[in-house]
């Protein structure tokens, strides 16, 4: 068994201690128990777990995992210390608002022979499922992927970053991007945010991707691809499945801390998030410039 600990109590961080309470039966993430969770707070047991110290996380040698469910900009130096300390790390996507930082946090989980998984439930949604089958052996000519949501707490980070599951989306559906232009509307006192940013595909088609928060905006993806046979403007609706997303997600991270998963697709994977890393410093890059 691999005790471990949830650290930041927030909506991802509740899900993660109901899926390591009741982990999907015959499943890898049976290996997982939780011994206790970690908050800036002070707060009562939750689910039944109880609260312990970030040095008692990092000491004790029955917590050999850890998973980081804080906002984004805490993630670098939580997964830092616990990789330091010698354990597995979980952390919801992004992993952290740099690429050279990403790259360094990967570096030392290597070194330490260690763990260090990145959540994407974006990609286990039915709907992004279906899509990509949907799309599979169709050539793309442009497309357009526009998100909306309600505007987020402070400290998630610049929006190519924070937003970083529909930049996933598109490099999952279409390959390695260039980065050709971005940049960022913002309205601070109305907490309204806009960003644009347009890609090349390795076939030099155009890709757009605009993040928009706001006040009274729903979630919600709004897609329009132009495909050579035809154009894709909805949505497709996905077979929904029993397992829930994050459920999914840790059934993997388990895999992976078995030695279930193959090399090349740690390998593909590892490449996939530093790519969107690297073009989300692009973004953030060209955005401020446009700005300054
Ligand atoms: N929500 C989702 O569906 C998904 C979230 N993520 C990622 O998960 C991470 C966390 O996001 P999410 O859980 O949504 O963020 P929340 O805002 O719910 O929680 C973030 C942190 O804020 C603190 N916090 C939570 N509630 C309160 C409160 N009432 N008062 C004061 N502090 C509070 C907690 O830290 P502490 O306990 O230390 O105070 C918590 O870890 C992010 O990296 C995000 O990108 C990724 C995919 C999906
Ligand atoms: C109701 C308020 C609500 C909040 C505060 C919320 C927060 C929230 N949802 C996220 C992603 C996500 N959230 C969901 C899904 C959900 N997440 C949920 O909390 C719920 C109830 C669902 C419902 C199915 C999915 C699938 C993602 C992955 C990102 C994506 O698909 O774009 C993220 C990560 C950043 C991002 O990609 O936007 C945050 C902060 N989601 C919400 O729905």
């Amino acid at each position: 068994m691999l005790g471990s600990v949830v650290v930041g109590v927030g909506i991802a961080g509740c899900v993660r201690m109901r899926d390591l309470l009741a982990p999907l039966p015959s499943s890898a993430a049976e290996k997982l128990s939780i011994k206790g969770f970690v908050s800036r707070r002070t707060l009562e047991d939750q689910q039944g777990v109880k609260q312990i110290t970030m040095t008692e996380a990092l000491s004790r040698s029955d917590i050999h995992v850890a998973f980081i469910c804080t906002e984004n900009t805490s993630h670098e130096e939580s997964i830092r210390q616990f990789l330091e300390a010698g354990k597995h790390v979980c952390v919801e996507y992004p992993m952290t608002l740099s690429y050279t930082s990403a790259v360094d946090l990967w570096n030392l989980a290597q070194q330490k022979g260690l763990v260090l998984h990145e959540e994407h439930i974006e990609l286990l949604t039915p709907d992004f499922k279906q899509l990509k089958k949907d799309i599979s052996g169709k050539t793309l000519e442009k497309g357009t992927l526009h998100f909306t949501g309600g505007p987020l707490k402070p400290n998630f980070g610049f929006p190519s970053f924070s937003g970083i599951a529909r930049m996933t989306w598109l490099v999952d559906l279409f390959g390695e991007l260039t980065v050709t232009a971005a940049s960022l509307v913002e309205e601070k006192e109305n907490k309204y945010m806009k960003m644009t940013a347009h890609f090349l595909t390795q076939q030099q088609k155009p890709l757009t991707w605009i993040e928009e928060r706001g006040p009274g905006l729903g979630r919600a993806k709004t897609i329009d691809f132009n495909f050579q046979d035809g154009t894709i403007t909805e949505l497709p609706d996905g077979q929904r499945e029993p397992v829930g997303l994050f459920m999914q997600d840790l059934v993997l991270f388990g895999r992976k801390l078995q030695g279930d998963v193959s090399a090349a697709e740690l390998q593909a994977e590892r490449s996939r998030i530093l790519h969107c890393l690297e073009l989300a410093d692009r973004i953030q890059q060209l955005s401020e410039n446009a700005q300054a």
